[in-house]
């Protein structure tokens, strides 16, 4: 298994953002992770990539209870951090080959190349879309076995989403590497997902393999959220 969070349960101050929650991700699987605002995904991820940690409860990463060093084994890029506005993209992709000896910087040249990204250019003088891109470069030219990506379309117009995708389709290896991808915008991904879960109020409130919902069930991702969230909210 991949991944196992075990009963978590994750406390800010006396909120609880998750609510002792059980779940196994498989290796090599594409999985959404859907949610709206405020129901617990960015924190679901925080706990797979070691920076924040369980209140209860246990996760387990590649057979590993998580701590800091998971980071070697998950690319996981939420913000770029005001901190690197002033190096140009290539001295940011530099950077990153420093950081993470499992970063490929060939497979990093590439994906410069297929997001139309000017490597000249400093990160502050990026458009919003290109620094989407940028994100997403620096996420997926390292081979890690988990990659997890927060909102990678959120606030991009229809063609930085379609190259997003593209990218995804190309340069994911999707029998080494496990992907998680949290979004509320389900129409991008539902291509691309084996499976998912939704979440609401830092609960799972449901779990399905997406071509058996299709097929067995006859329901899109998005009909099938939109129904378990119209439950939740009926309640
Ligand atoms: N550092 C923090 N301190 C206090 N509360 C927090 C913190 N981070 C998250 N929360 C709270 O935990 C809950 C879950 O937040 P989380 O960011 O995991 O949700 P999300 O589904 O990723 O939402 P969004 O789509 O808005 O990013 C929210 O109620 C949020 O306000």
């Amino acid at each position: 298994m991949a991944i196992q969070f075990n009963q978590v349960t994750k406390k800010y101050g006396s909120e609880k953002a998750l609510d002792n929650v059980t779940l196994q991700l498989q290796a090599g699987k594409i999985y959404g992770l859907l949610g709206p605002n405020g129901s617990g995904k960015s924190t679901t991820l925080k706990l797979i990539a070691g920076l924040v940690y369980p209140s209860s409860g246990a996760v387990t990463v590649l057979g590993e209870e998580v701590t800091r060093r998971i980071s070697r084994k998950v690319a996981y890029l939420t913000e770029l951090d005001m901190f690197y506005d002033s190096l140009t993209v290539d001295k940011m992709v530099s950077f990153f080959k420093t950081q993470f000896p499992d970063f490929n910087p060939e497979k990093a040249a590439m994906l410069l190349v297929d997001m139309k990204l000017d490597g000249k250019k400093k990160i502050k003088q990026l458009s919003k879309g290109n620094r989407g891109r940028l994100k997403l470069v620096l996420t997926l030219a390292r081979e890690t076995p988990i990659v997890l990506l927060d909102e990678p379309f959120s606030g991009l117009d229809a063609m930085v989403r379609d190259s997003i995708i593209k990218s995804l389709l190309t340069y994911i290896d999707f029998n080494e590497q496990t992907v998680i991808i949290a979004t509320h915008e389900i129409d991008e991904i539902e291509p691309i997902m084996d499976e998912v879960f939704a979440i609401y109020n830092g609960h799972i409130i449901g779990h399905e393999n997406v071509e058996s919902l299709r097929e067995e069930q006859g329901y899109s991702v998005l009909e099938w959220f939109k129904s378990i969230m119209g439950n939740e909210e009926s309640d």
